[in-house]
């Protein structure tokens, strides 16, 4: 009788057959998960396993910075990817970044959106970049996908200063198909010496049918602008967001004010003699709302239904009302809707339900929407009165009634 005990203990005839299976079995396990794995990457879902990431940890596209978070081999591995993953994968690995980084600021404007919920990202048991399966970093494969290549603006926002440029611009981004730089270049004003490639240098990277754009609000007012930038493109759409001309420059003091506090009142910079009521036109406060004259110069170079014209007062009272002309102007789906906005009480300003790259409401920073100073009723009506003649000059050129003059 053989001998009974714990297998192995007493090697039998058949041991060496079920060793054997349990080594294939092992070995199908291995390329079954293996397979599974790849499967999974191949399946868009590889930036939800924690694989190693790799150069994530520079600056952001919107720096400029060449090369940053890009394998060796993209390209040639990229290539087996279908355009619509790669899309997608882009546009995750870019909301993931936005999570990191707020934007660059802008000129001394805060670019960065504010959360409405501070804290909640930190916070213990909260979603906080990191700490969750959703804020992961996208894995090896999606970082492949930081390619597509940097373009030249199809579109950009030319102006005006304190008009709701920046509103506008969050917005757009949005969209899918919208990729901007967060910062303002101020290339066609600052920095056109430097040359066109060290301007699409700065672009954020974009894959086939996205448009590039940037925001520059001083263009509008740039003499030179208008020229440099049909130079660059013919076809460059332009988009200008324009505001009451009086609010305008009372909000542009407004900011001056903030960051110089010992400045004259708003009143006495704005006659050049208070007693003939002569205003002051070579105050830019004053210039920037003379929008007539301006326009003129840009319908030098570009036709008018290059151009469009938002009513900064309706990006406030009905930013999808003006989104959907924007989307349209761009030809854009028309994808940012009612759905993605709400009326923040205490900003008193709409505010994105959820940023692009974001879950969480995101409200303008504090820059936007500053308490204006009282200004004496006499001056506000003659400023009024100074403008009526440009404003219904520019009513009749752009075709559209802005409603300032009563
Ligand atoms: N949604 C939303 N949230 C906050 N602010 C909004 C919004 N939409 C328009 N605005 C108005 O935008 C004004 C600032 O305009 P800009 O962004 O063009 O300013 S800047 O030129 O870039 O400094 C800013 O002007 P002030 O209120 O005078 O600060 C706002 O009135």
């Amino acid at each position: 009788m053989a001998p009974q005990g714990p297998a192995g203990a007493h090697p039998s005839s058949a041991e060496p057959l079920s060793r054997s299976i349990f080594r294939k079995f092992l070995l199908m396990l291995c390329s079954l998960l293996t397979s599974l794995y790849v499967f999974y990457c191949l399946a868009e879902r590889c930036q939800t396993l924690s694989g190693p990431v790799v150069g994530l940890s520079g600056g952001g596209e919107e720096a400029g910075a060449p090369g940053r978070g890009v394998l060796a081999e993209g390209p040639r591995e990229l290539a087996v990817w279908p355009a619509a993953a790669q899309r997608t994968r882009l546009l995750q690995l870019r909301q993931w970044r936005r999570r990191r980084r707020p934007a660059r600021r802008e000129g001394g404007e805060e670019a960065a959106w504010e959360e409405e919920t501070p804290g909640l990202a930190g916070s213990p048991g909260g979603s906080g970049a990191g700490s969750s399966v959703a804020e992961a970093a996208p894995g090896t494969l999606a970082l492949l996908l930081d390619e597509g290549s940097k373009q030249l603006p199809q579109a950009i926002i030319i102006g005006v200063k304190k008009g709701g440029t920046r509103a506008l611009l969050e917005f757009l981004r949005v969209h899918p198909d919208v990729r901007a730089v967060g910062a303002e270049p101020h290339f066609f004003d600052r920095s056109y010496d430097k040359g066109l490639a060290w301007y699409r240098d700065l672009m954020p990277r974009t894959l086939e049918g996205q448009i590039t754009m940037e925001k520059t609000p001083s263009y509008f007012v740039t003499r030179e602008a208008p020229a440099r930038i049909s130079a660059m493109s013919k076809d460059t759409k332009l988009i200008v967001v324009v505001r009451d001309p009086v609010t305008r420059a009372i909000s542009d003091y407004t900011q001056t004010l903030s960051k110089r506090p010992d400045i004259p009142t708003f009143e006495s910079l704005t006659f050049k003699n208070r007693t003939t009521g002569l205003i002051d036109t070579s105050w830019s406060a004053i210039q920037i709302g003379i929008y007539a004259k301006h326009l003129e110069h840009w319908l030098r170079h570009f036709p008018i239904g290059q151009m469009l014209f938002v009513s900064g007062e309706r990006l406030i009272s009905d930013p999808a009302g003006e989104l959907g002309r924007v989307q349209d102007f761009l030809g854009l789906k028309r994808i940012i809707t009612d759905k993605h906005f709400y009326f923040n009480k205490t900003k008193g300003f709409p505010c994105l339900k959820k940023a692009e790259g974001s879950s969480k409401p995101h409200c303008l920073g504090k820059t936007k929407g500053r308490t204006h100073p009282e200004i004496d009723r006499e001056v506000v009506q003659r400023l009024r009165e100074f403008y009526r003649p440009f404003n219904l000059k520019f009513y009749q050129m752009t075709g559209h009634d802005f409603g300032w003059d009563g």
